[in-house]
């Protein structure tokens, strides 16, 4: 699939329906006196898209932890696939995908121990892991490297084969914090081709990136200043908001306020 932007789904369709798979309403995280997440509101919806954007320090990984029942908010609330973040959070770890540039892969185990083990934790059985395992090796065309070990793997393959585990199971959503950071740009579209794919399946991708060509291939982006969402729109819509022609423009013009992460 063509990632580029006039090649795009129409946005309309994620004006903030009825039926998001994530809702939040002041959505707040304090560590002491400090407030890293404050009172973030906003919803997505299935199959969307969703870029999370911020500078260093906004609060996204936070915030992120706290959507996928990892960390439990100060105040606020959050639903996720259905199920409150703060009381059923062991539902919603079974009905998400995560993925991080930091925790992913197990770099000593080959490519289909990988698949096998992450599928196993991910609640599948068996015989459906060695099923699915073919095919998605295939789709890749990783087949030749199924009895790698990981660590042998370029960066940029480790990245989709990570992507491809974390969605092995067909999550209602998957959550990607930084997943193509280092990746030159020829390989980061190839990934966001795999992207593009799960979310044409209905998989909602909610994603922090730093690259600014990324976030104009999401279909709603959010960019947090100081633990607070500052905006909230289309790619297109926030360039004519803020009169630049890029998302890079709309991000500096935001991020220069911030007095966290200098
Ligand atoms: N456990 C913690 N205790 C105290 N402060 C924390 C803790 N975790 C995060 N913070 C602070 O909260 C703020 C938000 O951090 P967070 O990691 O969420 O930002 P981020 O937007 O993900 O930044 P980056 O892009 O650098 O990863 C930062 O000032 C950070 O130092």
């Amino acid at each position: 699939m063509d990632t580029t932007k006039d090649n795009f789904r129409p946005c309309s369709q994620f004006a903030s329906g009825h039926e998001a798979v994530i809702r939040t309403e002041k959505l707040t995280k304090r560590f002491g006196s400090f407030t890293a997440v404050d009172g973030i509101s906003f919803s997505v919806a299935p199959g969307e898209i969703f870029g999370f954007l911020g500078a260093n320090g906004a609060g996204k990984t936070t915030a992120m932890r706290m959507l996928c029942g990892l960390s439990k908010p100060t105040s606020g609330k959050g639903l996720v696939a259905g199920y409150d973040i703060a009381r059923e959070s062991e539902q919603v770890k079974r009905n998400i995908g995560y993925m991080s540039q930091k925790f992913s892969l197990y770099e000593d185990l080959k490519v289909w121990e990988n698949i096998r083990l992450f599928g196993g934790i991910y609640g599948m059985k068996t015989d459906e892991i060695a099923a699915k395992t073919d095919s998605l090796l295939h789709t890749l065309g990783f087949e030749q490297e199924r009895d790698a070990l990981v660590r042998s793997l370029p960066l940029g393959w480790k990245q989709k084969l990570a992507f491809s585990v974390a969605i092995f199971h067909e999550p209602k959503i998957v959550f990607l914090d930084e997943p193509t950071g280092g990746v030159d740009p020829s390989t980061r579209r190839q990934f966001w081709e795999l992207i593009y794919d799960a979310a044409d399946r209905g998989i909602t991708v909610f994603v922090t990136t730093h690259y600014m060509d990324e976030a104009e291939y999401c279909n709603r982006v959010s960019i947090m200043v100081d633990g607070r969402i500052e905006a909230l729109d289309t790619p297109a819509e926030l360039k004519k908001q803020f009169h630049t022609e890029d998302m890079e423009g709309v991000f500096h013009y935001l991020a220069r306020t911030a007095k966290r992460g200098e």
